[in-house]
């Protein structure tokens, strides 16, 4: 199948190019940036004698001449109004954004007006380990936060089995790519290197879409605390979820049992890393308790796992292969 990856310079649409060379199905006929005019090898040196193909200027109509699913690495609000119309020109589409991840009134509470409400509706959420049947028969993917995957995936399994009168704090660090490929003052070298803080506590835009997918998936109102940390790695996700239990249960036996058959998730005796998950699309999950009080603890690849192999995961579902094809599985260790 011939696929389009539109927003290619960027950290996400290089960690696209680079599973879809290796892609069994899928062949990338369309590569995109806001300015065209020069060849992948020049925007993403490392690419050189890898892949020659040259980069055009995002246009829809174009796109849709070349692919049949498009792959949208764009920053929210941008991918859209792109999503939009290659929807309206019969592509499927994996967005990477948080444009579709959220229902209306919460998403323009916390991002802006939302330009394309007729397809909300027709979004799936591409968790697969928990919305697989809806991801088969998509036509539009809002692919998960970075923070909302490696969340939900230690929350979820606990939810019933917890208080839910009680407060559910999750700490969650990132590496900087997290944020993009502009420098800004937060992630200038100076600022992040050796250095470790907190960001957005109580009001980072992920709080939000983690509330909403466990009330979506297990109907309760959960209170979730979420602070985020900005950490002095290139890449990984470390989220410790607090919670409290309503009785003293076997928490890894709940654990092992809501993912005995997940192709991508690990479940780990001791407390796990973020560098056995980097360059892949596991998530490891590590789980402890002491009573009533609750730890769990996830690692994925914020660029992987929390968006590009996970993308790519959820166009297998789609086009109806294999989940695991062509989806990274090697960290790069040590
Ligand atoms: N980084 C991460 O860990 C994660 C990112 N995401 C989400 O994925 C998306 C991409 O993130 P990331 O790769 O980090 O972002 P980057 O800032 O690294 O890249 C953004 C890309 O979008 C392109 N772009 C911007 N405006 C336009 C336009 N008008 N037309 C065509 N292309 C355009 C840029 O092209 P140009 O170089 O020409 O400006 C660039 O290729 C974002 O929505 C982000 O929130 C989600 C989960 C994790
Ligand atoms: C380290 C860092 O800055 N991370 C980003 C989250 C990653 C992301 O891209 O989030 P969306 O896809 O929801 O936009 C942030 O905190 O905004």
């Amino acid at each position: 199948m011939n696929v389009a990856i539109i927003g290619a310079s960027g950290y996400t649409g290089l960690e696209l190019i680079k599973i879809l060379i290796n892609h069994p199905k899928f062949n990338i006929a369309y590569i995109a940036n806001s300015s065209g005019d020069i060849n992948v090898k020049d925007l993403h040196p490392c690419l050189k004698n890898v892949i020659n193909m040259d980069v055009s200027l995002a246009n829809a109509s174009e796109v849709a001449k070349v692919a049949d699913l498009a792959f949208l690495a764009l920053p929210h609000k941008t991918a859209m109004s792109f999503a939009k119309e290659l929807l309206e020109l019969g592509l499927k589409v994996i967005d990477l954004s948080a444009d579709y991840r959220l229902e209306l009134e919460t998403y323009e509470k916390y991002y802006c007006e939302h330009l394309d409400k007729e397809h909300i509706k027709d979004a799936v959420y591409g968790l697969p380990e928990y919305f697989k049947e809806d991801i088969k028969t998509a036509k539009l993917i809002a692919n998960p936060g970075c923070y909302p995957t490696a969340s939900l995936l230690a929350l979820l399994p606990f939810i019933d089995y917890i208080d839910t009168d009680a407060q559910i704090f999750i700490d969650a660090k990132s590496g900087v790519s997290g944020a993009g490929k502009n420098p800004s003052e937060t992630t200038h070298y100076c600022q992040i290197n050796d250095n470790v803080h907190a960001y957005n506590p109580f009001k980072h835009r992920h709080m939000p879409e983690i509330h909403e997918k466990v009330k979506i998936l297990k109907g309760k109102d959960v209170s979730i605390n979420f602070v985020p940390h900005l950490l002095p790695l290139t890449r990984g996700m470390l989220v410790s979820v607090f919670a409290t239990l309503k009785d003293d249960i076997d928490v890894n036996e709940i654990l092992n049992k809501a993912y005995k058959d997940c192709e991508f998730i690990r479940i780990r005796e001791k407390p796990v890393d973020v560098k056995s998950v980097a360059g892949t699309n596991f998530c490891d999950l590590f789980v402890a308790k002491n009573g009533k009080a609750l730890f769990v603890s996830s690692a994925i690849d914020n660029l992987l796992r929390g968006a590009s192999s996970q993308a790519v995961v959820n166009a297998n579902i789609i086009c109806g292969y294999e989940e695991y094809e062509g989806i990274p599985k090697i960290a790069y260790v040590p």
